[in-house]
């Protein structure tokens, strides 16, 4: 085990001191906590947490190993990580490497020994604030320098960055239904969750118009997750206003829950601390059942703009605390949801979303 020591400054001037996991280095980006009790490599590869350094409130981290295809995409683009026990052997029979190595390959810097109970209370408290991990710095000045250095993700655009490059297929080239998904920072389970629905799938890098996608003439669109504030996503919300005009089904998660209600003309806001966690209980108003959901968002849609829209409405609540979690179109045929079907890590309550927009295509 690596005892070299590490520092976690928080930008309200909290300091916390452990022992480095990880790659050497000194790292700073929004600091916020999951509380799922598993599934750590499927959140760190989550491309949504760009910019983010993530707290796991589960104590004990690393004991499964990695494995190499168990990834929501092809790195992990986290800011960083902390720790309360971390685990550098594993048990687990099928695992590539340990959580050590992984970390080390993506350039991961995080913190462990950390008590990680407190500061989560403490997040919880204070909010969603920007922070930085160094085992190079230990002196306050030198880290609240390098912490001065990090952008707010209040306004930070991100998913340009994160996209893919070239559109790419996915999925079974002979299907009869074609899905053209807007990548702002895809999980690859969103695609998995497609394709063995028996769609075939382009995907278009972020800054695609709808004009270039309906050259390929898909039968429906989706609007894919991805990290950075929506607010300043003008680029996309234009396209999903297109999209509308077409009339085309069309699909939203997380992120793209908060573009289609931008392009409706609905607000989004920067929530106090965010939902991100694997029991998040969501109820759906128009069966009556709740859905034990996958969650990944610091933002979310403003409801009193859905309440006072006229054409869009509340499909889902936060049981938690009231807020949206899903919204639909009345006379388009375009849905969203805020969290997060197909989990990855997670329970299965919601996938029937995704059926319930491949029934919206017409044969
Ligand atoms: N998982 C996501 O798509 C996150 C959306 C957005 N970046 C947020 O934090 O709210």
């Amino acid at each position: 085990m690596n005892k070299q020591k590490a520092t976690l400054l928080l930008a309200d001037g909290t300091a916390y001191h452990g022992t480095l996991i990880g790659k050497p280095g000194t790292n700073g980006g929004e600091i916020c906590f999951n509380t799922g009790m598993t599934g750590y490599q499927e959140i760190y590869t989550d491309p949504s947490y760009t910019g983010q350094i993530i707290v796991n409130t589960t104590p004990h981290i690393g004991n499964y190993g990695v494995i190499d295809t168990e990834v929501e995409s092809e790195t992990a683009l986290i800011s960083g990580i902390v720790v309360g026990s971390f685990s550098e052997i594993h048990s687990r029979i099928d695992a590539t490497s340990t959580l050590q190595e992984y970390l080390e390959q993506n350039n991961v810097t995080g913190i462990a020994d950390i008590d990680t109970r407190k500061l989560v209370r403490h997040i919880r408290s204070k909010g969603a604030m920007n922070a930085i991990i160094s085992s190079e710095y230990d002196d306050i000045a030198d880290l609240q320098r390098e912490l001065d250095k990090v952008p707010d993700m209040a306004g930070l655009e991100l998913s340009s960055q994160v996209s893919t490059k070239e559109p790419f297929y996915y999925g079974d080239e002979k299907a009869t239904v074609k899905i053209a998904c807007l990548d702002f920072g895809f999980k690859l389970n969103i695609l998995r969750n497609l394709a063995d629905r028996g769609v075939y799938c382009k995907v278009f890098p972020a800054k695609t118009s709808a004009a270039e996608m309906e050259e390929w003439n898909p039968d429906a669109y989706f609007l894919s997750n991805g990290p950075g504030d929506p607010a300043v996503m003008d680029y996309a919300v234009d396209t999903v206003k297109e999209i509308l005009a077409l009339n085309k089904p069309l699909f939203g998660i997380c992120l793209g829950v908060q573009l289609l209600a931008r392009a409706c003309g609905i607000g989004t806001y920067k929530m106090h601390h965010g939902h991100r966690g694997l029991n998040h209980p969501i109820k759906n108003l128009q069966t009556g059942k709740s859905e034990i959901t996958s969650q990944n968002h610091g933002f979310n849609v403003t409801k009193e703009d859905v309440e006072n829209h006229p054409d869009v409405e509340i499909t889902h609540i936060h049981l938690n605390d009231g807020t949206v979690a899903g919204i639909k179109h009345t006379s388009k045929p375009a849905f969203a949801v805020q969290y997060h079907p197909e989990s990855s890590p997670g329970p299965h309550d919601s996938r029937y979303l995704f059926d319930d927009f491949l029934a919206m295509i017409p044969n």
